[in-house]
């Protein structure tokens, strides 16, 4: 499916977490510049749910180096819409403290922002503000703005950019997080497994898949796989394993998200043909899996 731009210029439509001046909405920047409009999602099950024909595109944040994965993500993955990854944006987080122009750092009792930053910077609040109430917003930007409609003494930890997006805010604190390497992965998600992927990095072969592991087998004379088995039985490289508690009526029935990978470096072959064989592998390893008792999904392939 072509990416079809619902404006007269043809750009495409990308929704993110946001408002303007959130991580994500910086992560679709950096991979779409102004090749695209931007959508803004008060959350990130909001973009999972706008994705359409007419919104191919959506960016939301994965997984911290500091904090580990984003459990709204993991959610919105677990069920039966999750849209199709296509491709992956790496940022540096570097968090700042906001309040309104003139509150010091004394005066704060309340702290707001998206559950990564809090969890991110939680030595600084620990250290620094021990008695303020800490507030979950659904992302940092939205905290930031929200300092404008709360009494003075509220903080927000975001990035410098809502400083200058949100007037009679100023920068407190900066570089607040935990640990100076804090990244974080953001992915782009696609409204269907078909839509076409502008700007694919050409080196990128990774792909996410979703295993549950039955815990009672599918026929009686059948045994139950463990995921070790049905791991195995993928033969790929594996990056990354997340487990969650699946939705299912079987309670306790875990679902693992995989990421897996191949670097191999293959000279000469077009990009296009790199990419045909690199999916048929996906889907091939698939296949071995549920050969093996497993239940197995292709999340997203890049
Ligand atoms: O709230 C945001 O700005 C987001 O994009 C989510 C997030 C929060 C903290 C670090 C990285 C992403």
């Amino acid at each position: 499916m072509e990416l079809s731009g619902s404006e007269s210029d043809g750009r495409f439509t990308v929704a993110f977490l946001g408002p303007l001046g959130t991580y994500t909405h910086e992560a679709a920047y950096k991979r779409f510049a102004d090749h695209a409009q931007y959508l803004e999602r008060k959350t990130i099950a909001d973009v999972f749910s706008s994705l359409s024909p007419s919104v191919p595109l959506g960016v939301v944040p994965q997984e911290n180096s500091t904090f580990g994965s984003v459990i709204e993500t993991c959610n919105a993955l677990r069920g039966s819409h999750p849209g199709f990854v296509r491709g992956e944006v790496l940022l540096k987080i570097d968090h700042c403290l906001l309040v309104r122009k003139g509150v010091k750092l004394d005066e704060i009792r309340k702290v707001m922002s998206h559950e990564q930053a809090l969890g991110q910077c939680q030595e600084f609040l620990a250290t620094h503000l021990p008695l303020a109430t800490l507030e979950k917003s659904t992302s940092t930007a939205a905290a930031a703005r929200a300092l404008l409609d709360n009494p003075p003494e509220c903080a927000a930890i975001c990035s410098q950019i809502c400083a200058t997006l949100f007037q009679g805010l100023e920068v407190l604190h900066q570089g607040i997080q935990g640990e100076t390497m804090n990244f974080t992965r953001f992915y782009v998600v696609a409204h269907s497994r078909e839509t076409v992927m502008p700007f694919r990095h050409p080196l990128d072969r990774k792909a996410l898949v979703r295993i549950s592991a039955p815990k009672w087998p599918s026929k009686p004379s059948s045994t139950p796989r463990s995921i070790v088995q049905l791991l195995d039985s993928l033969r790929l490289d594996v990056t990354f394993i997340d487990r969650r508690p699946s939705v299912s009526l079987k309670p306790f029935h875990d679902v693992y998200f995989v990421g897996v990978c191949n670097f191999v470096d293959e000279p000469g072959r077009s990009s296009e043909d790199l990419w045909g064989s690199w999916t048929s592998e996906v889907d091939e390893a698939a296949e071995r899996v549920r050969r093996t008792g497993g239940e197995i999904d292709v999340l997203g392939v890049w």
